[in-house]
């Protein structure tokens, strides 16, 4: 991932005469902007501007003038962030989560938030259907087999599972979902699906309660937002109604699950699997789970291809010239 370069803050007359709308980028060191937006934006960057100056007094020597700003990964958007920064009116998130972005202050102080809209989500379903896979016919585990020269010694290796007739419970039907619907529903798998509202489009049945999901599940993928209200979403109640055989595969955030009660359930064998690209605490994943081989880990690599970059490119760049010259935002995140 390649970092934006040092930005030049043009000054007097040269900032008079560039007409590219000043955007702040908001990131911590260690989160980079892995494109380019400098032909069409002015990106004011504090980290990489100012390494003597304090951030904050960076800013409000700035404030007056950003009206918009690119927060990068999950970098937080937060009250005292925006204290600083009175004329901001928009928010643009590089990510498809905005767990990150303090959205009942932005609608207070009447600022517009933005997100990468569907920019990921083919590729995050994908990621969700290989962990899968991997849980299911023990790929990675088979790897390691081989790699540790056990293949020779030990013939038999344990069989993995068919994932053709397996029913997958999907827990937010969002874009992702339904990108990991239509892939499973090619691999013969039954769908059914839990969201805050039944679609009415979505030839999918539907489940209100995800205990009920659960109990008439093999897999559970969980692509759902982290809000209030789905943090722990996946207790121990829902991982009880999964059961012995039952998988889970998680895409969306950490904090969906209760990654405690997982790792019991995983160490103690009371459900079969799990895929996980997402963890409570990252970048720390329970040590427990590095010795079991029915676990897929993965560093939230979902989103991560150079296709997906592009795509996210385009939608925050088009957001901002919506911004910047009053038209609607392409995909404004809708405040609850
Ligand atoms: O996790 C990545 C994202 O929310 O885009």
């Amino acid at each position: 991932m390649s970092a934006i370069e040092n930005v030049n803050i043009p000054s007097g007359n040269e900032e008079e005469a560039d007409r590219r709308p000043l955007v702040l980028v908001h990131r911590l060191p260690r989160f980079a902007l892995p494109f380019d937006m400098r032909t069409t934006f002015r990106l004011l960057d504090p980290i990489a501007s100012a390494a003597d100056e304090p951030h904050q007094d960076f800013l409000s020597r700035h404030a007056p003038s950003i009206r918009a700003l690119i927060t990068v990964g999950p970098t937080p958007v937060n009250a005292d962030l925006l204290d600083l920064l009175p004329s901001l009116r928009l928010v643009v998130g590089s990510s498809a989560g905005v767990d990150h972005i303090d959205l009942n202050e932005c609608r207070r102080r009447g600022i517009a938030v933005t997100n990468a809209g569907s920019a990921f989500s083919e590729d995050v379903a994908d990621y969700a259907v290989a962990l899968l896979l991997d849980v299911f016919r023990r790929i990675s585990a088979a790897d390691r087999f081989v790699r540790s020269g056990s293949w020779p010694r030990k013939p038999e290796y344990p069989l993995g599972f068919k994932l053709g007739g397996k029913r997958v419970g999907i827990v937010g039907l969002g874009s992702i979902g339904s990108e990991v619907a239509k892939r499973l529903v090619a691999f013969g798998c039954r769908i059914a699906y839990n969201s805050r509202n039944k679609k009415p489009s979505a030839p999918y049945t539907y489940h209100a309660n995800v205990c009920d999901l659960a109990v008439n599940s093999d897999v559970i993928v969980v692509c759902c937002a982290l809000t209030k209200e789905t943090h722990h979403i996946i207790n121990k109640d829902v991982m009880t109604a999964l059961g012995k055989g039952g998988v889970i595969i998680n895409v969306g955030r950490g904090a969906l699950v209760d990654e405690k009660e997982l790792v019991q359930y995983l160490t103690r064998g009371e459900i079969g699997g799990a895929g996980l690209d997402v963890f409570e605490k990252e970048p720390d994943v329970p040590k427990e789970l590095f010795t079991l081989d029915n676990v897929v880990l993965s560093p939230h690599r979902a989103v991560l291809t150079p296709e997906s970059f592009e795509a996210v490119r385009e939608v925050m760049t088009a957001n901002l010239n919506a911004f910047f010259s009053d038209k609607p935002l392409l995909s404004p995140v809708q405040y609850e």
